[in-house]
Formats: structure tokens, sequence, C-alpha cells
């Protein structure tokens, strides 16, 4: 396959790679940050994707003109240059049709483009948001300011070729920032959101809530956090970092009880939303920062068998790490997009006695170096701090 950007743009860096040729590389760039922190960790098999094109279900697209003729494409890695791509391998047919449809209109309607350098223009980005199981498509265009000439038309142009269009949002973004969203938005046309299915379940989400950008792994990473923890029908579980519930949602039916917490407040409207339109009753959403929240466990003493993270690339906190463990869970069990910050963070699960002798990957991203990874944790009978402050050794030299 051939794409003339895939070296400028990055989002696709094992494009030409065979299936076992990528989840080779996977595997041992785990296990060489496995063994750069001393963790004794097994990397098990991938799951790889059967879908490994076409896949992504969330893509932000710039614009740019060359000789007064307007282009759209990705971004390149680490920088604002808007690579002139149209048939991105990676993106849904649709999702690519509908971009340069988008584009034609940009030039057609003399839209200007926002100017960076001089904070002039309109256009900022298009982001589309894509729901495989249901066809739903969610637009949102971001602009520098509220005015914004012809959108009627464009709206009108977008929902008549294209009946999957389920909603059109207006973004405003005015500030001199490399962030592509900001808060106030106008609904254009339909309700904002979008539902797509999950392992049976109908999960809603706005453009600004988390979804997993591939739907079909996304199914098989949940069904894997199920096996793991393996919940039995009293126990109590603790989803962080939640999103738009649907971890939890998904282990509600083989606990007591679920409780999610999630910093975006329209994360969690959406989590409370999906909960009651899919009759699960056993579950509760809190806004909070996830390690707050936990400081406040501690403080009150609350118990959950199980306690879920899945933090974004960043990982977790130290402070979110002591405040878990110290509520002793039965089982941890951390869903990690980078397996740096995944094995700094085990680091400190250990050091709190906190311990696994494997990793699971799960091929989320497929054709490029990412991958996704599943630990999951319990607590050693004697903690790791006690057994080397007691051995021989460390009482003789110390
Ligand atoms: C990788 S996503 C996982 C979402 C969800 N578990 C899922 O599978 O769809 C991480 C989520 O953590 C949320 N988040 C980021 N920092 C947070 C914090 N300090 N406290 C609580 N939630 C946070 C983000 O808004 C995002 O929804």
């Amino acid at each position: 396959m051939k794409c003339k950007v895939s070296k400028i743009c990055g989002g696709c860096s094992y494009l030409n790679l065979s299936k076992e040729e990528q989840a080779q590389k996977k595997k041992q760039a785990v296990s060489e940050l496995i063994n750069r922190y001393h963790l004794k960790l097994k990397v098990n098999d991938i799951y790889m994707a059967e879908q490994d094109l076409q896949y992504r279900n969330k893509v932000i697209v710039g614009f740019a003109k060359e000789k007064g003729i307007i282009y759209s494409g990705l971004y390149a890695a680490k920088s604002h240059r808007v690579c002139h791509s149209e048939n991105c391998f990676m993106h849904p047919e649709i999702i690519n049709e509908i971009i340069k449809d988008i584009t034609k209109m940009m030039q057609s309607m003399k839209i200007e483009l926002y100017n960076e350098r001089t904070g002039t223009g309109l256009l900022r980005h298009v982001l589309i948001r894509y729901a495989h199981k249901t066809d739903e498509i969610m637009i949102v265009f971001v602009t520098s300011q509220k005015m914004f000439p012809s959108r009627k038309n464009i709206v009108k142009a977008l929902t008549s070729k294209y009946p999957q269009i389920k909603t059109i949002v207006q973004n405003i973004n005015p500030r001199r920032t490399s962030i592509v969203l900001q808060d106030e938005s106008i609904v254009l046309y339909g309700k904002g959101y979008i539902t797509d299915e999950l392992c049976g379940l109908k999960i809603s989400f706005s453009f600004d809530s988390f979804y997993q950008i591939h739907s079909q792994q996304c199914e098989v990473l949940y069904k894997l956090a199920k096996i793991k923890l393996h919940l039995s029908p009293e126990e109590t579980v603790l989803d962080t970092y939640c999103g738009t519930g649907t971890i939890g949602l998904t282990l509600a039916d083989s606990c007591k009880k679920v409780t999610g917490v999630e910093r975006n407040g329209e994360a969690i409207n959406f989590a409370r939303q999906n909960a009651k339109q899919n009759n699960i009753d056993n579950i509760q959403f809190v806004q909070m920062d996830s390690t707050q929240f936990m400081k406040e466990a501690k403080k009150y003493h609350t118990r959950y068998d199980a306690i879920v993270l899945d933090p974004p690339r960043a990982g977790t906190t130290k402070e979110f790490i002591e405040n878990a463990c110290a509520l002793e869970p039965k089982k941890i069990l951390y869903i990690s997009c980078d397996p740096n910050t995944l094995m700094r963070d085990l680091v400190q699960f250990r050091k709190q006695g906190y311990v696994s002798n494997k990793v699971d990957l799960v091929d989320m991203f497929p054709r490029t170096e990412h991958v996704e990874s599943v630990v999951l944790l319990s607590k050693m009978k004697t903690p790791a701090n006690n057994r080397v402050l007691n051995s021989t050794k460390y009482k003789k030299k110390h």
C-alpha cells in the first residue's frame, strides 16, 4: 500500500508490515520496557485486529491552501502542518468521502481558513466521529467565531447526501492555542450526539467524550477485562477514568454494584444516559478527579472488591496508587494505552504490594506502533518492601 504522506503524518507507521511483524514489534517494545523497569511480567500473545484498515472512528482534519485551492488532511506528526491526504487507509471510506465533500464546499462557499499566525479567518478543523455498528455519523466544525456564514447550506448539503449524518455541531474556538476544542458549542443539526452498539449495549457519546478508537477491538478489550476480573455476584467494582461508563456498564451484570468516576462532566452525563437506556440500575457515576476520589475513599474507608483504572496516556498518579492500594481491593485491573507510563506506574503498585506476572496486549491501533495493555494486579502475600527489609542480605548491609 502506498500513502504519499504516511512518513510525514505518522498515523500509520506500520502500514506495510505484515500482521506477524506488527505483533512481534509491539511485543518486543513492551518486553524492552518491562526489562528497563525490572518488572517480572510475561508478555502474552497479542489480540490482533481482524479489521486493520479503515477502523478509526474519530478523525480530525485541518485545512490549508495552495495556489488558491483548499486542501485538507491530517496534521504532520508533532506539527501544525496539514499533510495533503485524501484517501487515508485508516479512515472508513465514508469519512474520506465526507471530508472531500466538505473541502470542496469550503472552496465553493469561499469559507476563510483560520490563520494560526495572524489569528484571522474562520474554519480551524473538522472532527468526524463514526459509530461502526449503527452507521451513525457526527460532524463538528471548529470555527474561530460564532458567525458561520453558509452554515445552513452546508448542513443541508451534507445531510441530504449522507443520511448517516445524525448530528452536526459547531464548536467555537477563538483562542490562540493548539488545543482543538473549546467549551462553547452550538448544535446545528440533530441531538448533538450519536449512538453506537458495544458489547450488546447502546452507547451514546458527544464529540468531546472519550470513545475507544477501534470499536471491534474495544469489544475484545472489554471482554478480556471481564474474563480477567472474574467477578462474582456479591462483588463491588470501582471503574476510574470511566469516560461514558462503558467498562463499568459491561461489568454490571456480573457483580453487585459498580461506581464510575470521571472528570469530564459531559462524559458523566452520557454515562448516566447510557445506564438508563440499557436499564442498568446497579451502577452510579461520580464526576470527580480520580485521584481526589481515591483520597476520599481512603478517608472514609470505602471498600471495593475490584478497582479498574483506564487513564489517559499520561498514566495515573502516585497518590492514586497509594490510596487505591490502601483500600486493599482483591484485584486491580490496569488498562493502558501507553506502556511507558504503565510500567512506571506498575513500579509504584509493586511498592504498595500489588503485583502481576503477566501482561495481555490488545491491538487497538493496527498499523501503528501503539498498543493497549491489560494487567491484573493482586496483593502479594508478603509486601515487597517487607521482604527486602527482612532479608539477611539487607540487614547485613545496613
Ligand atoms: C483512556 S480514556 C478511558 C475511558 C473509558 N474507560 C473507556 O474505555 O472508554 C481516559 C478517560 O479518563 C478521563 N480523565 C482524564 N484525567 C482524569 C482524571 N484526572 N480524573 C478522572 N478522569 C480523568 C478522560 O476524560 C477520559 O474519559
